[in-house]
């Protein structure tokens, strides 16, 4: 097998590092593309694996591949996604260092795929008792559960992540899994209530109206096709090719079990899914300028399935409540108001269900009590999107992808060439571009794109997206990653509009429609529905929808600063743990890819650099019983122990050829290691 793979992977570089042109993106480029002709997908620049997603089954993820990866050296072998994953999970347990693996990529390119290969070398790699293969099905059976619910047929992917996900697996000294934990991020939720052209509402719906399960349906109301559901037809487009609902229906229905959702959880979930369903179908007519419901049927349904007296609703749908002074102010709604509440209601209902589900995919996870354990996090999050029409979701999804990418560029580049000048070794400063200016544009304080957007949520008087625009251009215009109609030169003014800003990222120029963001930030649900869904008896709504919302007076974050914290919370996390990272391209690689990632200078570094850098405690602490002066202890400077053990070893000769300074000797773990 080992033979078998060498021997087709002679095609180009298996390592970037190795490219004789290594300045050249044109060469890289053509390295890319002559291996992945040869369906070979997988290259290394160093350690970061680069893939070229095959949209066809290679055949490269068997039993027998996961064998042959186990245990062995990350070089020795062609590159892979399980030689990334066991090369982790060694680290992790040979250095008890937790890890973390970063995927990134555009939407399709692959991320999702890969995260779930990653969970299955896990899977298979460790050992197998009752409690630790428990853990491992709930792992695992947690993708199907999260993708039905998070995840929608897009123009660019039939199965496109619309959430954010970061995993963390937990280990014992021994290396099982034996819990996990999930934090899920900012779910495109604008999805439940409309899809553009060629488009799908969440896989969830289609699944349970394709399940064939006369009983269920006829208990949620829902025995019509999908067409004739308002949040699901607006796409033109209720079936995905590459998608079978109803097999996926049965998964879903499998990893429920798996995961511990009990029969009446499933109940109660299956009948959110269908209350948003009837939801969209809720239709108003004016009476006298103002709403009034056209059909009892839906609401009925609703209130049925909710478990909500149906007055109480009725009454939510049409008017809206507002304390002010101590003093509560009920006025009636317009149609246009009333099917705003209607749509946040759908919205607000499935998100919460969806973290609902994580949080209840995480009880099950939980680890029991015990000793502390190793971690390996797994990270999958959208990547950079430019569509058509970009709106606030793009937005957040673009921030967050700036995010990553600072975090690539400080651990890849930042850090590792300034610890090589503090460390006193020659080095030649590779440069690159460095994407902070464009974080702190959307996210610092007070003048950054989000603080500006608060701003305007909360103040008073008739904020609309335009005045938002007019704040930015104000404040921001002459920036230079921003763009926007009233600050521009008189050519460029040519290819904005009125209600567009444009933002020069790190990926590209994204110029995004301002309408909706200051609704979307705002992410406002009138009370009274909130009210009414507290009352409700099913026994998910009302976990979500509690009485300490309703008493409490701290108005809620708004949608961006949520997101900016959660963020920087999961910056936190992943600085904390040694990353490995996984960069996917779809078919149609572009040079502008490759440039934008700073993978060129990223393999610049890695050729003029150490190949393997290990701190002095870890590399004594791993060694120290090769040598009898470090072993059981060293009682000097840890550099001074790691001197004594190359000392012992013999490799003095060596190490002084290699670098006169003790600090080079970093690079010798290259040549001993077991
Ligand atoms: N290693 C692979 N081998 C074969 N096909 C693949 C592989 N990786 C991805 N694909 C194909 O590409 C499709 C898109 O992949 P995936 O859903 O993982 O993309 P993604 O990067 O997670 O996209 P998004 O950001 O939209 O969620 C998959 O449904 C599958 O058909």
């Amino acid at each position: 097998m080992e033979n078998e793979l060498h021997r087709r992977d002679k095609v180009g570089v298996q390592d970037f590092v190795l490219l004789e042109d290594y300045t050249d993106t044109d060469a890289f480029l053509e390295n890319l593309e002559k291996r992945f002709n040869e369906n070979l997908i997988y290259t290394y620049i160093g350690s970061v694996l680069v893939s070229v997603n095959p949209y066809q089954e290679l055949g490269v993820y068997g039993d027998e591949f996961i064998q042959t990866y186990r245990n062995v050296n990350f070089y020795e072998l062609p590159p892979h996604i399980f030689a990334v994953a066991d090369a982790a999970y060694r680290s992790m347990r040979g250095e008890n260092h937790n890890q973390c693996v970063l995927i990134s990529g555009e939407s399709g390119a692959g991320k999702t795929e890969a995260s779930k290969k990653i969970l299955q070398y896990i899977a298979a790699s460790s050992t197998h008792s009752n409690n630790v293969q428990q853990v491992k099905d709930r792992l695992l059976q947690s993708n199907p559960l999260l993708e039905a619910f998070g995840n929608a047929k897009t123009n660019r992917n039939d199965n496109s992540s619309r959430f954010g996900k970061y995993m963390d697996i937990q280990f014992d000294y021994k290396g099982a899994p034996i819990g996990g934990h999930i934090l899920n991020y900012l779910l495109e939720k604008s999805r439940v209530v409309h899809q553009t052209n060629g488009e799908r509402n969440f896989h969830i719906f289609y699944q349970v109206l394709m399940s064939g399960d006369e009983d269920l349906l006829g208990a949620l109301g829902l025995l019509d096709r999908p067409e004739h559901f308002f949040y699901l037809n607006q796409g033109s487009c209720v079936e995905a090719y590459t998608v079978d609902d109803r097999k996926n229906f049965r998964a879903v229905m499998h990893a429920l079990r798996v995961c511990d959702f009990s029969v009446a959880e499933q109940q109660a979930l299956f009948s959110i899914v269908a209350s948003v369903l009837h939801l969209g179908n809720l239709q108003f007519e004016e009476e006298q300028g103002l709403a009034a419901i056209y059909s009892q049927e839906p609401v009925a349904m609703i209130a049925k399935l909710l478990g909500c007296p149906v007055d109480v609703l009725l009454s939510a749908f049409l008017n809206r409540t507002i304390e002010a002074k101590g003093e509560k102010l009920t006025s009636p709604l317009n149609i246009e108001q009333a099917l705003y509440a209607r749509d946040a209601l759908a919205k607000g209902i499935y998100d919460r269900l969806f973290t609902w589900i994580v949080k209840k995919i995480n009880s099950s996870l939980a680890k029991r009590e015990g000793p502390k354990c190793s971690l390996m996090g797994l990270l999958d999050i959208y990547g950079f999107e430019i569509f058509g029409t970009n709106s606030f979701e793009q937005f957040c999804i673009n921030y967050c992808n700036e995010k990553l990418q600072q975090l690539f560029i400080e651990l890849t580049l930042k850090s590792e060439q300034e610890e090589y000048q503090k460390e006193g070794i020659e080095w030649e400063p590779v440069q690159y571009f460095n994407n902070k200016i464009i974080c702190d544009l959307v996210e610092a304080k007070p003048v950054g794109i989000i603080a500006i957007m608060d701003e305007e949520c909360l103040r008073p008087g008739e904020p609309t997206d335009h005045t938002f625009l007019d704040k930015l251009s104000q404040t921001i215009g002459s920036h230079p990653h921003f763009v926007c109609h009233m600050a521009a030169d008189a050519a460029t003014r040519k290819t904005i509009q009125r209600d567009e800003f444009r933002l020069i990222h790190y990926a590209g120029d994204v110029t995004y429609n301002i309408q909706g963001f200051l609704d979307k930030n705002n992410d406002l649900l009138f009370r009274n529905l909130k009210e009414a869904m507290s009352q409700s008896s099913n026994i998910i709504t009302c976990e979500c929808f509690t009485e300490e919302e309703l008493l409490s007076k701290k108005r809620p974050n708004t949608a961006s600063s949520q997101f900016k914290s959660s963020l920087s919370q999961l910056m936190v996390i992943l600085m904390s743990k040694e990353p490995s990272y996984v960069h996917y391209f779809d078919e149609k690689i572009v040079l502008h890819q490759i440039k934008y990632l700073g993978l060129m200078e990223n393999l610049r570094v890695r050729r003029a650099g150490f190949a393997y850098r290990r701190p002095y405690e870890v590399f004594l602490q791993r060694y120290k019983s090769l040598c009898p002066e470090t072993w059981p202890h060293y009682h000097g400077s840890v550099r001074d122990g790691v001197h004594a053990l190359i000392t012992h070893l013999d490799y003095v000769m060596m190490t002084t050829n290699l670098a006169r300074e003790y600090h080079d000797l970093l690079v010798i773990w290259l040549f001993f290691n077991p």
